[in-house]
């Protein structure tokens, strides 16, 4: 048997239109969606991400601001810096791009972006709001894994969801998005003792390690789905993600690839929440 595959750029490329025409409708009316991404030092891998995002908001008819920063900039002058754009009307989107360089304390510049304009759901509210059901902007990493479930018409309804790893941005948010829906959901994490027992119950299986081939085939139910939103780079230097793909597509009955999967779903639902900010500003204007 040999997986389908959920293909990320395919379903990117078809919410990304409908957020085209959403963005379009809401600039004929005098309000275009702008988002401002940060990003402080010159990680390189950073850099590739940044551009794609703005990429993304030239591509969709939104407004983008991209400020870059030397690694010596000081966790002051980052705060401050998010508070004008926390009063710049031009703006519906902020996103810091993490990592931060040591110095400056992520969690702290994270919770001084307005909750209206945390587009990438990292702020205590919105981690507060998905935990108890309430309106809020959704991580958009687990956020594009669930509207791939979605694209296949995947019930999750009392089925049993493994989610391997436990981030705030990415494990977490989205054992709490399985359960809203209804599955029943097992956290596994570095302190996990038999990871395999746990995986082989599954009919859903989400990894977000960070460590290549932590997902195997003998680890899989047949007919199982397996989402991977790991980002690692192989022996030749080749982007690749958490599950080993030639063997695990074998046994799964669907199967997201690396890259061409989770990773241009991350940038649409960043797409998506920043089209909704600018939509609720709009309203309420
Ligand atoms: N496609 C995309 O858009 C994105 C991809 N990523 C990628 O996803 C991966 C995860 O990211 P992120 O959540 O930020 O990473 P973190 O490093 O914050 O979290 C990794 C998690 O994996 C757990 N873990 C580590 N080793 C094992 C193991 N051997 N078995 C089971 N669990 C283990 C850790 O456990 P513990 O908590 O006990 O330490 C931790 O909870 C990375 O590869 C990252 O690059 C991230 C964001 C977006
Ligand atoms: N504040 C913040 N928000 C984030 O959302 C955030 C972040 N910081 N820091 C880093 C991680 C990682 N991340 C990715 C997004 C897209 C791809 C992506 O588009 N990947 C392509 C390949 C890109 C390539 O070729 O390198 C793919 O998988 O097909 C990857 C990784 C967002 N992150």
């Amino acid at each position: 048997m040999t997986a389908a595959l959920i293909d990320g750029n395919a379903l990117s490329r078809q919410l990304r239109e409908e957020v085209t025409h959403r963005a379009a409708a809401l600039r004929a009316r005098g309000h275009t969606p702008g988002l401002a991404v940060i990003l402080v030092g010159d990680n390189p891998a950073s850099q590739v991400y940044v551009r794609n995002k703005v990429k993304a908001c030239h591509d969709t008819g939104m407004h983008s601001v991209l400020e870059q920063y030397p690694a010596t900039m000081t966790e002051a002058e980052l705060l401050s810096r998010v508070e004008a754009l926390n009063h710049d009307d031009s703006i519906h989107g902020i996103l810091v791009q993490l990592p931060l360089p040591d110095h400056i304390d992520a969690q702290k510049v994270i919770e001084a972006i307005s909750p209206e304009k945390d587009v990438d759901g990292f702020h205590i509210a919105s981690a507060g709001a998905l935990m108890t059901g309430m309106p809020g902007f959704w991580p958009c990493t687990p956020y594009g894994c669930m509207k791939m479930l979605e694209s296949i018409n995947y019930d999750l309804r009392g089925k049993h969801a493994v989610v391997i790893g436990r981030s705030n941005i990415v494990g977490k948010p989205m054992a709490l998005m399985l359960l809203q829906k209804n599955a029943t959901v097992t956290i596994c994490h570095s302190a996990t003792r038999d990871l395999k027992a746990q995986t082989l119950q599954a009919d859903v299986i989400v990894a977000a390690v960070g460590k290549r081939n932590v997902l195997t085939a003998d680890m899989v139910k047949p007919g199982a789905v397996v989402i991977d939103v790991g980002m690692n780079r192989n022996d030749e230097g080749k982007l690749c993600g958490d599950v080993d793909f030639a063997g695990v597509k074998e046994v799964a009955g669907w199967i997201t690839p690396v890259p061409g999967g989770v990773g241009p779903m991350t940038i649409t639902m960043l797409m998506v929440n920043t089209l909704e900010s600018a939509e609720r500003r709009a309203a309420a204007a």
